[in-house]
């Protein structure tokens, strides 16, 4: 599958190479990765795999030791402001000046951003319940979350990163922010790169997936797409080993025993069962623990 951009501008988000160590731990081992601009991406990976480290890599926040990360075509490290105004971010840990109410903290960064959407502020802080007149300590956590959220959308962000921004919003709060993602990149094409460990919450939306394990991106691919042409299959290692090789299959987890997950070309090339190999859908869990192994 090919990521380039249809009207063959630069990608928005361009890494190669990248190299991250803490101490002696090699995080970021030679990562390549490029997105377009317009799609929304599910960026998953066990705990520690480097899901923040690459996102703080890639905004220019954490100087790799190797490779290079370019937004917009500019190199991460060194980003003009008026790229800098084209992206926003949730980080992981609350980064609310937490002594003011909500519409101080939206005032104070409106007053950076030359583009401001005071309707869909607006709009979202009705729909969220967010209090304006509380102190932000005062808020709970999940709406403290949410107004993270809306100030990293106000100024109309082409590129928006968020790290798990969903990790303290209930499941109701979760579907609503997922639908506003997506109706982000209907009506603005804004890129979208967000981790995440909710799995369940990626079925209902039409993003793309990334993987990151070993400190690479192992697939990076849209997610029906994936999950169309996946498979668990079930046998003996011999048996699946030789349906594999024989359906031309990708066995993408190498596990002696237990289901083996394994992927076609597309759609048509999954082959039906045999009386000695079962074939069935795999889930995203299935491809989560197979990939990120
Ligand atoms: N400042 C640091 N100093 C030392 N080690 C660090 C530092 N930041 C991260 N690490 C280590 O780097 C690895 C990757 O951490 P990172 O936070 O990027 O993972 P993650 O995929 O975001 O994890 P999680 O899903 O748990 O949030 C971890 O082993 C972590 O302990």
């Amino acid at each position: 599958m090919s990521f380039q951009n249809n009207d063959g501008a630069s990608p928005c988000l361009a890494l190669q190479g990248l190299k991250v160590s803490f101490g002696t731990q090699r995080v970021l081992d030679g990562l390549d990765w490029s997105l377009p601009a317009g799609r929304v991406v599910g960026l998953l990976g066990r705990n520690g795999a480097g899901k923040t480290t690459l996102i703080e890599t890639l905004l220019g926040l954490r100087a790799p030791e190797g490779g290079t990360a370019r937004l917009f075509g500019q190199p991460s490290q060194a980003l003009p402001d008026d790229v800098r105004a084209r992206i926003g971010y949730v980080p992981q840990r609350s980064d609310l000046f937490e002594w003011l109410t909500a519409d101080q903290l939206l005032a104070y960064f409106r007053s950076f951003y030359p583009r401001w959407n005071t309707a869909k502020v607006d709009g979202l802080m009705s729909r969220w319940g967010i209090a304006r007149d509380k102190p932000i300590r005062k808020l709970s956590g999940g709406e403290q979350q949410r107004l993270s959220i809306i100030r990293a959308l106000a100024h109309e962000p082409e590129l928006l990163v968020l790290d798990e921004p969903v990790a303290s919003l209930d499941p109701a709060a979760r579907r609503d922010f997922l639908g506003e993602l997506v109706d982000q990149v209907i009506d603005r094409r804004t890129t979208i790169v967000f981790s995440t460990h909710i799995l369940s919450d990626l079925e209902r939306v039409a993003v793309d997936v990334a993987f990151l394990s070993g400190g690479r991106i192992a697939l990076h691919a849209p997610l029906d797409e994936l999950l169309e042409s996946s498979v668990r299959l079930g046998g003996v290692p011999a048996d699946i080993e030789r349906f594999v090789r024989e359906h031309r299959l990708q066995a993408l987890s190498r596990e002696a025993a237990g289901p083996v997950i394994a992927r076609g070309r597309d759609a048509e090339a999954i082959p039906p069962a045999t009386p000695t190999v079962s074939v069935d859908p795999a889930t995203l869990e299935d491809l989560f623990l197979a990939l990120t192994a």
